[in-house]
């Protein structure tokens, strides 16, 4: 039925023969080329995976029941989420079925763990190349200007965050593709509701990072009820990670906090101590993504998905981190342009939606998280650093 519609809404509106030829491969059942193994798996998943089981927790995976397992292209994945993201993602599919991108040289350790591409987003030629030779089937589309840095360079967040989204969005369509593009807190403003944000509210972020991301929102549900696009979207809050730093971004504080902690036991926090802002750990964000890049699409009642975890103060956060490391002292200097961004985003976050959906349930609460963050950077635990 997706098939269809695909196909009916290019050829109506007189789009370009690409879609025509789309409109017939669809037709002919399959057919050739990187589009047929995009649409082939997407009515796959739809009728082969079932829905969340009684806990409501995992998802068979769809890879199971196929012969082949998903061809995945992370774009942006020197970043602070997808190398971590290519870790799980190759346990789960295969080592050299997930190619990690970026348009910067890759450490050592990154380059030898599996495939890794130079791949810039603003170069529409080269992503089409690379998804082509690669035979990509999904897209986990990272690359991004984050919140703090985005509104120091507004013309590199627009051009990277817009015009590097449309790109992916191109190649999704055109080739059939499987497309995940996060979206975060960052996309409400002042006038969402706040404590909590819901599902569906209005968003008027004040933000270029914001303002880019309720686009990609909108333009992938957009592709998804025109096309038939394969738009999969979560919105997540703060994300903090041990081994991995933050990319210029409101909430990095509460990574750089640990770091400090750890180090030199002393804190020099950019927010104001009763700033509240929903967060995640690390491990809970990764496997929402591959959670719900392996729904099936009978599950999704939307495409875009608010998940939650927790929410805390500085405050609260070093309260919870002096209970193993009693010493630590947090000062505060604040930073105007993070403080103004943070007082515009949701201090909590509603995520009925994704629970109920596709069984979406955290892992971590401000405890655990402190456990597991202070686990992983503390010197000489090798357990940690082996994992
Ligand atoms: N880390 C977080 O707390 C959150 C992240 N997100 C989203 O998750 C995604 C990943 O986030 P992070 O890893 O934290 O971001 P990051 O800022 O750490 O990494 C972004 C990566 O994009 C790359 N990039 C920049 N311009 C590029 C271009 N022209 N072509 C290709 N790559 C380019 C950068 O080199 C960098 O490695 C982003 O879309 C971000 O908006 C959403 C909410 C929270
Ligand atoms: C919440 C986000 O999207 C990101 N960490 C940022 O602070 O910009």
């Amino acid at each position: 039925m997706h098939l269809q519609r695909f196909s009916r809404g290019f050829v109506n509106r007189g789009d370009k023969t690409m879609w025509a030829w789309r409109a017939a491969v669809a037709r002919a059942g399959g057919g050739g080329g990187g589009g047929s193994r995009g649409l082939g798996r997407r009515s796959s998943s739809s009728s082969s995976s079932r829905a969340s089981g009684a806990d409501g927790r995992r998802h068979r995976a769809t890879c199971a029941e196929d012969a082949d397992p998903p061809r995945v292209l992370i774009t942006g994945g020197l970043g602070q989420l997808g190398v971590g993201l290519a870790k799980l993602l190759r346990r789960r599919f295969g080592k050299n079925n997930v190619i990690l991108s970026d348009i910067k040289k890759p450490p050592n350790h990154v380059y030898h763990s599996g495939p890794f591409i130079y791949s810039d987003i603003l170069d529409h030629k080269n992503l089409r190349e690379i998804v082509v030779n690669n035979n990509v089937s999904w897209l986990v589309h990272y690359s991004a200007v984050l919140s703090a840095v985005g509104e120091s360079n507004v013309s590199l967040a627009r051009d990277v965050n817009i015009t590097g989204f449309h790109n992916v969005l191109d190649m999704a369509v055109e080739h059939g593709l499987r497309v995940f593009v996060p979206s975060t807190i960052g996309a409400f403003g002042p006038s969402s509701p706040r404590d909590p944000a819901p599902q569906l509210c209005v968003q008027r972020p004040r933000t270029i990072y914001g303002v880019s991301k309720v686009h990609a929102e909108l333009m992938g549900e957009y592709y998804h009820h025109r096309y038939g696009l394969d738009f999969r979207c979560l919105r997540y809050p703060g994300i903090i990670s041990a081994d991995s730093q933050p990319g210029g971004g409101t909430t990095d504080y509460a990574v750089q906090i640990f770091h400090a902690a750890v180090k030199s036991g002393h804190f020099e926090c950019n927010l104001r101590n009763d700033t509240r802002l929903p967060m995640m750990y690390i491990d809970d964000c990764l496997r929402a993504t591959l959670e719900i890049l392996e729904a099936p699409a009978s599950a999704l009642t939307t495409r875009t998905y608010n998940i939650n975890a927790m929410s805390f103060t500085p405050s609260h956060l070093t309260q919870e981190i002096r209970k193993v490391l009693p010493d630590l002292r947090v000062t505060y200097r604040v930073d105007p342009l993070r403080q103004a961004i943070a007082d515009s985003w949701p201090m909590a976050f509603e995520d009925s939606t994704a629970r109920r959906d596709w069984g979406w349930k955290h892992d971590y609460d401000l405890a655990e998280l402190v456990q597991a963050m202070l686990t992983h950077i503390t010197p000489g635990n090798r357990l940690a650093h082996a994992n």
